[in-house]
């Protein structure tokens, strides 16, 4: 009979069968880790997860759609086996899970999916993330061949792309993807855009001169990402460059990498000005391209007002595209929620939970989505500082007569006291801040985070001008 290898439940790595312990991190090996595939459908994972059916292969993983019988919710579930993987191939993808899960943990972004939880069997390692109804751009661009998108829609999809790579480019240190391309962004039937797969994105490490391993996928790959120098946020650039290329001329840049021609219709000016930006951001030279893609969205979002306005429409009722789905008339022909979804009992739930956030959330890009957005805490934070910081000084003072006495008379505790009440109101501005950038990257509502940060703002002055007013009237009563 054929002798299997023990897998480590623990860090992954293959061991002789009569091994005890692992070799690699010494976990006890136990007879019950020996890996069969991937699970079967109907199967409970960790007691929770029920998988309902396959939607998605990968090179060592299936993605399930599944049901969280404790939420009702739809999540994905990835499973990555290392059954029947060569040596290199499991290192590759322990290599790949841990990265995807080690980059996803730190990420909230309306354009990512949300990771809830990762874990480990005996057969398989397990991912489970937001369950995107929708399909990839490669599968959407293998059924639309021939000049698949408008230019305001490619506009838009640039845009999209632009924030939520400038987001990851703007960790510290910054996260690169180094694998944008068609079969990992998805498209949902309402017109949302996500990337997916972070398997060989990785962390900026200044001063490296090149990476420990090439990555990427030919055609969409810069040339610096094959073992020539360190990948860096331009290399980003590059993807994005040959995505949106591809996207206006259909022409696939796997068959012919690195040879990018004019796009059609140069005569148009938007066209035109497009053109020059995508030649810009596939220059092989990394330093031709532009400087990030904060600039490439400001680029694309002018371009974007140009065509508006050229069609006659007037660049008032602009908005940029980052701020709703992409307009596209493709929602149609993409699969609908209703026939993705089959007939096992949770499908009516999940629909009525998709209907109640349409009504929430009609105006954010969560509309639509099987998603919920993420909670804003930092907003709730800075309201309930800000409150304290209004209410707490008057209370102090009317529940001690004593104080504004005892105030009178030591100038150290009138100054410590004065600082007191700052702080409440100043950390009403300092989680209103957050706030604010929290809802821009997920796309939700700032309102209560701004009342938060405005009311900081307003009695931290009012505060200082009557700190200073006390603080100098007991120096000159002191004095
Ligand atoms: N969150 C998700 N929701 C719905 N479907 C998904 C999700 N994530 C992945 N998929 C589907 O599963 C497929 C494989 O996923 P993914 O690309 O992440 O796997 P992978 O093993 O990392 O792939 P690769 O070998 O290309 O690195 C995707 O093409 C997509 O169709």
């Amino acid at each position: 009979m054929e002798q299997l290898d023990i897998y480590c439940s623990y860090c992954g790595a293959s061991n002789q069968k009569e091994e005890m312990q692992c070799f690699a991190c010494g976990h006890t090996l136990s007879d019950d880790e020996t890996p069969i595939d991937t699970p079967a459908p109907e199967i409970l994972l960790q007691q929770r997860y029920r998988l309902l059916n396959e939607v998605g292969e990968g090179g060592f993983s299936i993605v399930y759609r599944a049901e969280d019988t404790q939420t009702h919710q739809i999540v994905a579930v990835k499973a990555v086996s290392l059954r029947g993987l060569s040596t290199q191939e499991k290192i590759e993808a322990t290599d790949a899970f841990n990265r995807e899960v080690n980059i996803l943990t730190k990420l909230t972004h309306r354009n990512l999916p949300r990771l809830y939880q990762h874990f480990s069997d005996a057969e398989c390692w397990y991912m489970v993330m937001d369950y995107i109804e929708g399909e990839t751009l490669e599968k959407y661009l293998e059924r639309h061949k021939q000049m698949p998108f408008r230019l305001e829609e490619v506009l838009d999809i640039g845009a999209i792309l632009c924030d939520v790579l400038d987001y990851l480019h703007s960790n510290q240190p910054a996260i690169i993807f180094r694998d944008l391309k068609p079969a990992n962004i998805m498209l949902t039937s309402g017109g949302y855009i996500y990337v997916i797969d972070f398997g060989i994105a990785r962390q900026f490490k200044p001063g490296q001169l090149k990476d420990t391993i090439p990555f990427g996928s030919p055609g969409y790959a810069a040339p610096e990402q094959y073992g020539k120098a360190q990948t860096t946020p331009r290399s980003d650039i590059y993807s994005l460059g040959a995505i949106l290329h591809q996207l206006m001329t259909g022409a696939d840049p796997s068959q012919s990498p690195f040879a990018f021609a004019p796009l059609p219709n140069l005569h148009q000016h938007a066209v035109a000005k497009l053109d020059t930006l995508l030649q810009r951001m596939v220059a092989l030279d990394s330093q031709r391209r532009p400087n990030s893609l904060a600039e490439v969205q400001q680029v694309l979002q002018e371009i974007s007002k140009l065509h508006y306005h050229q069609q006659g429409l007037s660049s008032q009722y602009y908005q940029p595209a980052i701020f709703r789905s992409f307009q596209k008339a493709v929602y149609a022909q993409l699969p609908s929620a209703n026939s993705i979804s089959n007939n096992i009992g949770v499908t009516s739930f999940v629909q009525q939970q998709q209907q109640q956030q349409q009504t929430f959330y009609a105006f954010s890009p969560f509309a639509q989505s099987t998603m919920p957005p993420p909670s804003n805490k930092y907003q709730l934070y800075s309201i309930l500082c800000s409150l304290l910081g209004i209410f707490m000084p008057p209370f102090l003072c009317l529940a001690s007569t004593q104080l504004l006495h005892i105030l009178q008379h030591h100038i150290v505790i009138t100054l410590f006291f004065s600082a007191f009440l700052l702080v409440p109101s100043i950390m009403g501005i300092v989680f209103g801040h957050k706030g604010r950038a929290f809802a821009r990257h997920t796309g939700t509502s700032a309102d209560t985070a701004t009342v938060g940060m405005t009311l900081g703002y307003i009695f931290t002055a009012i505060y200082l001008i009557f700190s200073l007013c006390f603080f100098a009237t007991t120096v000159v009563l002191f004095l």
